[in-house]
């Protein structure tokens, strides 16, 4: 009895050791390492609104000084109020007050963020945490967005980040020793390209190559890179886009309900405190995240495991989403067709 099973038991044991040994010596050049938040500068690009204002809340209550940046100058002093408030209902016992700060800057415009970074870094330090929450979608096919709308939404979400990373990085450099975060806010949408998303997801999707080369670029200065990737979200910029987006964008996309901004935020900030390079919201989003590793870098071992042993079943169901898809797009073609005829 023993004999039948020991052979198998052993041959089975082995291959898992040499399994784990291999992960394990694959990823040690990039361990993970913690990111603390308390006491430390914080600045959050489209901190006035959204996931970004939830995150300004949290990191605030948790003892970081936080420096908001957007446009709005009136959405900047209500979100300012609002952080404030947030504090002193979670410090309780009279605990230090929120220290919170906002600039007006367009990050498409790099005169604009360099300014707002350099007047932050004269109020509340050098940075340790930069993250960069600003973004907009224009949601419609690629033959109903002029040039300027592939402008705008390239110009904001990818040359919005550049421009706010070239501006702060001297600064985040400059807190020497003490691991720094820059994390951006990518989306399922630069994970996999929905239909409609054609601006947003080439954004999305670059933010991923920037990343990829600046965390080999930084490493050495102990500046970990995270890209966020939140599924459909219930804030102010979601609302909006709901109103004008194509029918088959909000079936495609709508499979799963749409997240509150908190728990996005909560993800967030858990993500980029353990030094994670992708930052997923739920489970179909750590599914999403496996799928798509490709060849960047894993700090967290299981997650390389996890990414070994799932990656190739992931590869399937996603087969299996994709024929769904594009049997529902091309079902409403002719539909869409014959309604123009009709006119
Ligand atoms: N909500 C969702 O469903 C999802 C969102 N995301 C991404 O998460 C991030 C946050 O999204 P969300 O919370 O919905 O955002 P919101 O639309 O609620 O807020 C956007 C924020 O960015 C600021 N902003 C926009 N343009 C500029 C600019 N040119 N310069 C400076 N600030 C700017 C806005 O302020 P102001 O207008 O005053 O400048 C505002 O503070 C974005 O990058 C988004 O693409 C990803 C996946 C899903
Ligand atoms: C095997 C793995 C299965 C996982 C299935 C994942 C399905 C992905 C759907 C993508 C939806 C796109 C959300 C865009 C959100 C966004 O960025 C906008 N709301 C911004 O306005």
């Amino acid at each position: 009895m023993w004999a039948a099973w020991g052979v198998p038991v052993v041959v089975v044991g082995a291959l898992a050791l040499l399994f784990v040994s291999l992960i394990v010596y694959l990823w040690l050049p990039l361990r993970a390492v913690a990111i603390p938040i308390k006491g430390r500068h914080m600045v959050v690009t489209g901190g006035s609104s959204g996931i970004g204002l939830e995150i300004a809340k949290l990191a605030a209550a948790e003892g970081a000084r936080v420096s908001l940046v957007a446009r709005d100058e009136r959405k900047l002093a209500d979100a300012k109020n609002v952080v404030t408030e947030y504090c002193r209902q979670q410090v309780k016992g009279g605990g230090a007050p929120a220290q919170v700060n906002t600039y007006s800057a367009d990050v498409k415009n790099f005169g604009s963020v360099n300014a707002a970074i350099e007047a932050a870094v004269s109020d509340s330090g050098v940075i340790g945490v930069l993250v960069l929450s600003h973004g907009i979608s224009v949601v419609s096919r690629f033959e109903d967005q002029t040039v300027q709308d592939f402008d705008h939404v390239i110009d904001t979400n990818l040359k919005g980040n550049i421009h706010t990373i070239k501006a702060a990085l001297p600064h985040i450099k400059a807190s020497n020793g003490a691991p720094a975060s820059i994390s951006m806010f990518s989306s399922q949408a630069g994970q996999v390209g929905v239909y409609g998303y054609a601006a947003y997801s080439a954004s999305k999707f670059a933010l991923r190559g920037l990343a990829e080369c600046l965390q080999q670029e930084l490493i050495d200065r102990n500046i970990r890179l995270s890209l966020v990737y939140p599924p459909d979200t219930m804030t102010p910029g979601y609302v909006e886009d709901q109103k004008t987006m194509p029918e088959l964008t909000a079936k495609l996309s709508g499979s799963s309900k749409a997240m509150d901004s908190m728990s996005v935020a909560r993800a967030t900030l858990a993500g980029l405190k353990a030094g994670n390079f992708h930052i997923y919201c739920n489970l179909e989003g750590f599914a999403l995240s496996l799928l798509c590793s490709g060849m960047g870098p894993q700090p967290s071992l299981w997650k390389a495991m996890a990414e070994v042993l799932i990656m190739g079943v992931l590869r399937v169901v996603a087969l299996f989403i994709q024929r769904d898809w594009y049997a529902v797009i091309l079902q409403s073609k002719p539909k869409e067709a014959q309604a123009k005829k009709t006119h």
